[in-house]
């Protein structure tokens, strides 16, 4: 539907670079054990490479590649000066302890330092990866450069040069495009029921920012299981709990599994933890009217067609999630021209280019009767495309 000329595919079909590393980290008990990791990047004919580092046991290097391509799109729809990029580590971040954790970021970061910079490739935080580890990371590329480095990494600790509103800006982003969805259903705020799959950065900032505008969550969830109850839940009590250790102690709800809470009757379900949880098997079963894809991928193509034809409205990915990525680029010129923002410019600057993105790729789609995100790609890759030809490797 773009019109892309073939060649152009065949550029945009993969990566331009990924390195995979091996890199040795000394355990608590004395012994060494080799880590793996990959760092992807897809596309720099916009400007560097953007994207975050995830931790988990089940990261592999096409996994990368993928949500470093998603990044290349994301940076696009929200207009940003950037390619796309991806990283994570083959790792369980809730087995090592604090001293383990800390010496595989640096080991990370000094593994893949050749490739990353802050006009080269900026890496930020995802899943199972944090503000702490974000520190370290800026803190040994900085040593191996010999110079203070922040804007070689974002979503750093405010002491750091961390930009305020970073650490909820994936589901601030994500709550406005939510609302802009609600506004042309007439239905009032505070009648909105919502189900948020994944209690981390993504999902738990986004049932605070939720329940604060007073639309009911109803079920939330972590890797243990969901909670659900359809008065609503107590946000910060969760949260609270969760601190703590597990909110599975939270009462008054129904225990039920991460895949029930996504089939609830509710007007809005966000699926905030990995990919392809909604796929052929369960599209049919999903009763929300609009899901905004605060994960990366949780949808696969061909429950997305099933969505569509239900007439089930799917913010994607790339829109949803991508005030994680735009405050990362204030946090960036922050750092660059060493002049710090209050989080209420933060937060105005964020919704001035989430809120006309949503409408930018929503009127693409309804004029081309296709979905939210063949909109979003469409709009996306016509620009990386475009910058292609202009820097003449086409
Ligand atoms: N952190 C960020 O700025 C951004 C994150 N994202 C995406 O949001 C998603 C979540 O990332 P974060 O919130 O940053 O990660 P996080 O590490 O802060 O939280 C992940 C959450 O998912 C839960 N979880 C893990 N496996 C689960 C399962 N099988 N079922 C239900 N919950 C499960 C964990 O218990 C945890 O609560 C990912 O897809 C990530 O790529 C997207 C854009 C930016
Ligand atoms: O903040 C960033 O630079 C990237 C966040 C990210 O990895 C994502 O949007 O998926």
């Amino acid at each position: 539907m773009v019109g892309l000329e073939p060649h152009l595919i065949e550029i945009l079909k993969r990566p331009m670079r990924v390195l995979s590393v091996s890199f040795p980290v000394r355990m608590d008990d004395g012994s060494v054990q080799v880590f793996e990791g990959y760092r992807s990047q897809h596309n720099d004919a916009m400007g560097p490479g953007k994207g975050g580092i995830r931790f988990h046991p089940q990261v592999t290097m096409d996994e990368v590649k993928a949500l470093s391509m998603w990044m290349t799109i994301k940076c696009q729809v929200v207009g940003l000066p950037y390619g796309g990029a991806k990283g994570g580590v083959v790792c369980d971040p809730r087995t090592l302890s604090a001293g383990e954790l800390e010496r595989v970021s640096r080991g990370f970061i000094e593994a893949i330092a050749q490739i990353i910079g802050p006009d080269k490739d900026i890496p930020a935080p995802d899943v199972y990866t944090n503000a702490k580890i974000m520190g370290w990371m800026m803190d040994a590329y900085s040593k191996l450069q010999g110079s203070f480095a922040p804007a070689s990494i974002t979503g750093k600790p405010l002491s750091l040069g961390g930009s305020r509103g970073r650490d909820e800006a994936t589901a601030r982003g994500c709550v406005l495009t939510v609302l802009e969805a609600m506004k042309k259903r007439g239905q009032s705020v505070q009648e909105i029921t919502a189900a948020i799959q994944g209690f981390g950065n993504a999902g738990r900032t986004a049932a605070k920012l939720l329940s604060g505008v007073g639309v009911r969550v109803v079920a939330v969830s972590d890797s243990t299981g969901a909670l659900y109850n359809p008065n609503g839940l107590d946000v910060d009590a969760l949260a609270n709990l969760k601190d703590h250790g597990s909110f599975r102690n939270y009462g008054h709800s129904e225990h039920m599994s991460n895949q029930a809470l996504l089939e609830l009757p509710v007007d809005v379900l966000i699926p905030a933890a990995l990919e392809n949880v909604i796929t052929a098997e369960n599209a049919g079963r999903i009763q929300a009217s609009i899901i905004a894809e605060a994960a990366n991928g949780p949808i696969t193509p061909d429950a997305d067609t099933i969505l569509f034809e239900s007439g089930i409205q799917v913010i994607p990915d790339v829109l949803a999630n991508a005030g994680g990525v735009t405050v990362s680029y204030f946090e960036w010129i922050q750092n660059l021209t060493h002049s710090y923002w209050t989080k209420e410019q933060v937060d105005a600057k964020l919704a001035d280019i989430l809120v006309p993105s949503y409408h930018e790729v929503n009127k693409i789609a309804q004029e081309h009767r296709t979905t939210m995100r063949m909109g979003a790609y469409m709009m996306a890759l016509s620009r990386v495309a475009e910058a292609m030809k202009a820097r003449g490797w086409v």
